[in-house]
């Protein structure tokens, strides 16, 4: 049985690459005051890196269950999210709305958030992962369909 929310006990593990690093800044404020516990991987300027080089790690932690979700920031959401669901524990979803976000956790248990940095504002991306964290998977109909998701 998936679990159907997060088990904060573990960090929220979040990175980004140079597209995503202010709106990561932003996102590590507002979870450490939630009071959760964040692991940030980086990185942590504005030099220009590879985004998978911070996706794994954070997808890593996540498939391990070190993690209780992860959040990666790219430019577009896309690079971040194919390279964490290479992972079979992962589900990642790009979110770049406060809607899309409850539905990838209610319809799909996604349990990475990925956020198109250069698409959507510091305080919109405050808004889409506030969501994230507090949506619980419906389960129901959709249980089956997240099962099916990992039959290759
Ligand atoms: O948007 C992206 C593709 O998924 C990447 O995250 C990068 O942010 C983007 O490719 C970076 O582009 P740049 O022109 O090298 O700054």
């Amino acid at each position: 049985m998936q679990p159907f929310s997060f088990d904060f006990s573990q960090p929220v593990a979040i990175g980004a690459d140079h597209a995503g690093v202010a709106c990561k800044e932003q996102l590590v404020s507002f979870l450490e005051g939630k009071g959760l516990k964040v692991k940030d991987l980086g990185t942590y300027g504005s030099n220009a890196v590879d985004y998978p080089d911070y996706a794994h790690p954070v997808a890593k932690l996540v498939d391990r269950g070190q993690a209780s979700l992860g959040i990666l920031i790219c430019g577009t959401g896309n690079g971040v999210a194919m390279t964490a669901n290479k992972y079979q524990g992962v589900r990642a979803a790009v979110c770049w709305g406060e809607e899309l976000s409850r539905l990838a956790r209610a319809h799909n248990n996604a349990n990475v958030l990925c956020i198109p940095g250069r698409f959507v504002a510091p305080e919109q991306a405050v808004a889409i992962t506030d969501i994230f964290l507090e949506t619980s998977f419906a389960g129901g109909r959709h249980e089956e369909r997240v099962r099916k998701v990992l039959h290759l």
